[in-house]
């Protein structure tokens, strides 16, 4: 069963009863202070629970000679009903060891009476009764699917008590109430189901009472009160009621209705004359109406209390995270036939959407057609060029309920044209498996012959429009379209930039037209290899980003420099002295990890720039194996001098190049492939793959990897990358 039969059984419950839901919950608080207020008179007496009937009985028989009834309410208070030595009737709550009398019983409230009729039956008698009864039952369902959806949040019953992830305000806070007032709103509700099943006799609980044998009453041996054995059994605590026998004759007994049964006593022996015990259907009802009134209990009355508070608050969360998803219900201005970007959303609560529409806006704006569907409603787009996915994950690493089938369409339902593809996954690091669903959609997509990346897959966590930010950088750069999804971030204002100083350049160098650019920032400023310079080649808007590394104290890039390149061409021009106003943004999903026991870079091309940084720092000697790939080795010379005197420093364990115009003509891959059991090892024992480079070898060298974790790990690549074990920085 899918999660999302639960959320709509959930919600259609919640729906469907909510407004006599509220009704109930309101009037139920109210009706919580009355046992409140009736514990808080001093009509009680402690150690009623071990006062036996043989003790009482006869210090109250002295003192009121006549006495035709006591009776013990749910608080405990002694009613007694006769007359004192002086013939004055008497109707008080007494004190059960001394007889003393403590008060009198007030009418019951009219207010109170008031609520309880419209809790009970709206005014409305038995068709009232019946919608509340059925209110009470739809309660006892929410309350069961809401804990089945809690269980499959939290991924099993042994967590359901663990700590929950902040997500929205109403959302953290109905799944944290939920769980702390679930029992007694369960209770509440079974109860109430309860009793209205009794009340319309669908569960039947007959009366009984003792029927006593005239015959065998036996008139002696006499015994006085406080030497019979029944009553010295039994407690004040447990009594209801006790009828007095009317006059002396030996015919007339005391008749004890006691909680779980009904006792008639011989007033002279003190025999049991006959004793009922009570159907369970009877007991039920009491413990039914003793639970859901909480008038036995003032700690009780106060947790139904609170409970009802909470129904009222999970009335307003439920519809706040009800209508934060509909919000995001879709309106597209072109058919998905015309449309030349589609966007494609996998989300469980909303959230994703909104970033997905803001795209979908600028596209919009800019005359373009978009066409936004949730990813399980994936098709053939005749005319698509580009498809962007943003996408959450659920559960175990898994896909929202609106993705699910998409792993399953993207195989069966291809694109007849080439189509560019982006996916942005939506997730959070408090999870292990961080983003772990768009890592998957990234790797089927790549998987299709009709699509190519256009950026690597990029991650949000909690939402950031920072992060977001760098995809939106990314993509709109590579797709050369403005899109101005968050303007306030995007916008670059001057005293945000710093100064730096070209100290060394190799441009122009190497035919390839790769080469690396060394720069010294003005002030200290906190970098770590792998973070992005990010720079304003026309002082514009445009932003150029690229991935530095920290050889000898300079921040270094490695640039290929592309006939019109805008950002390459920019540094290509630079020459040793000479300053440019830039950033640093920080990037750290893909920095050296801590903790590795052993790391394996993989790069081709320029992508090598941050391995160097991170080789050069490497310190504590982490197991380094670098794989890199390049045209010739007149393109590696540039690295080379520098690598060697790493690998003699040991601070690089192993270093592979593959030449692919030269020689074996090798791709990076083909080392990989090679080396497939010490790659499987290296994962299986915790160590860190990274790749950094064209989009087009990260393709090749995924499924590959794909394929050896496949085989010979048994887990899928998604498993190790979601746990941070597979950093790319690709473009
Ligand atoms: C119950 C639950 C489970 C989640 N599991 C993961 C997870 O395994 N990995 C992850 O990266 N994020 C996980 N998240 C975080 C969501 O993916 C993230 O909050 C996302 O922004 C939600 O987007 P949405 O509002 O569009 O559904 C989880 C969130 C919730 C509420």
């Amino acid at each position: 069963m899918t999660i999302s039969i639960w959320r709509y059984s959930h919600l259609a419950l919640a729906v469907s009863s909510f407004l006599l839901l509220t009704l109930a919950s309101v009037t139920g608080i109210l009706l919580a202070f009355e046992p409140i207020a009736k514990k808080t008179q001093p009509y009680r007496v402690d150690g009623v629970e071990q006062l036996t009937l043989a003790q009482s009985l006869p210090v109250l028989q002295k003192r009121y000679p006549e006495i035709t009834e006591i009776s013990v309410d749910a608080h405990q208070f002694v009613l007694l009903k006769g007359s004192d030595a002086s013939g004055e009737t008497v109707e008080a709550y007494v004190n059960p060891k001394t007889g003393e009398i403590l008060g009198t019983p007030q009418k019951q409230s009219e207010f109170f009476l008031w609520v309880t009729d419209l809790h009970r039956s709206l005014f409305l008698k038995g068709m009232g009764r019946f919608f509340v009864g059925l209110t009470a039952f739809l309660l006892l369902l929410i309350t069961i699917s809401g804990t089945i959806l809690i269980i499959q949040r939290q991924r099993g019953i042994k967590r359901f008590f663990t700590s929950i992830v902040k997500d929205s305000f109403a959302q953290y806070y109905h799944v944290v109430l939920g769980r702390l007032s679930l029992i007694p709103i369960f209770i509440l509700a079974l109860t109430g189901t309860y009793l209205s099943l009794e009340r319309f006799e669908l569960i039947k609980s007959e009366q009984v009472s003792t029927q006593v044998d005239f015959d065998a009453i036996k008139t002696g041996p006499a015994k006085p009160l406080a030497e019979m054995a029944v009553f010295q059994d039994i407690s004040m605590a447990e009594v209801e009621s006790i009828e007095f026998p009317f006059s002396e004759d030996p015919e007339d007994y005391f008749t004890l209705q006691l909680k779980d049964r009904e006792v008639a006593v011989n007033q002279i022996t003190g025999d049991i004359l006959s004793e009922v015990r009570y159907p369970t259907t009877q007991k039920l009802t009491t413990l039914s109406l003793d639970l859901h009134t909480g008038r036995t209990s003032i700690v009780w009355a106060i947790i139904l209390l609170v409970a009802s508070g909470n129904i009222l608050f999970f009335i307003y969360s439920g519809f706040a995270i009800t209508f934060k998803r509909r919000a995001n219900r879709i309106k597209n201005k072109y058919p998905a036939k015309e449309a030349r970007f589609i966007l494609l959303v996998g989300s469980e609560n909303g959230s994703t959407f909104h970033f997905a529409q803001a795209v979908y806006r600028q596209l919009l704006k800019q005359g373009k057609k978009p066409f936004l569907a949730e990813l399980n409603q994936y098709t053939t787009y005749p005319k698509a060029e580009h498809i962007l996915v943003f996408t959450a994950t659920y559960g175990l690493g898994d896909a929202p309920t609106n993705a699910k089938k998409f792993a399953t369409l993207v195989q069966s339902v291809p694109q007849a044209q080439p189509v560019q593809f982006s996916v942005v996954g939506f997730g959070s690091k408090a999870y292990p498996d961080f983003c772990q669903f768009a890592f998957e959609v990234h790797q089927a997509l790549s998987q299709q012959p009709w699509a190519t990346a256009l950026v690597d897959v990029h991650t949000v966590n909690d939402r950031s429009p920072q992060e977001f930010s760098l995809w939106a950088e990314a993509w709109s750069s590579q797709a050369g379209l403005p899109l101005m999804v968050l303007p306030e971030l995007r916008q670059v204002p001057a005293q945000k930039l710093e100064t730096f100083t070209v100290t060394a350049t190799t441009a122009q160098q190497h035919e390839e037209g790769t080469f690396l650019v060394r720069l010294k920032p003005a002030k200290r400023l906190k970098v770590t290899s792998g973070d992005l310079l990010a720079v304003y080649p026309e002082n514009d808007h445009r932003e150029r980003l690229y991935s530095v590394g920290l050889v000898d104290n300079a921040l270094q890039v490695s640039v290929r420099l592309h006939p019109n390149g805008l950002g390459s061409g920019f540094l290509h021009r630079l020459t040793p002295g000479q300053t440019l106003q830039a950033k640093l943004v920080p990037n750290p999903h893909f920095h050296f990890p801590k903790k590795a026991p052993a790391v394996v870079m993989i790069a081709n091309g320029t992508g090598i720039g941050p391995f160097l940084g991170m080789i050069g720092q490497n310190s504590p000697k982490t197991a380094i194996h670098l794989y890199c790939g390049f045209r010739s080795s007149a393109s590696f010379s540039t690295y080379q001098g520098y690598l060697e005197e790493q690998q003699s420093a040991q601070r690089l364990t192993y270093l592979q190049v593959a030449f692919s115009r030269e020689g074996a003509k090798q791709y990076v891959s083909d080392l990989i492939d090679r080396d497939a059991t010490f790659i499987a090892n290296m994962l299986s024992t915790g160590g860190v793959l990274m790749i950094c480079g064209s989009l087009a070898m990260q393709k090749d060298v995924t499924a590959l990897l794909e394929t050896i974790c496949q085989t010979k790990l048994g887990q899928s690549l998604s498993h190790y990358q979601s746990r941070g074990q597979l950093l790319t920085d690709c473009y």
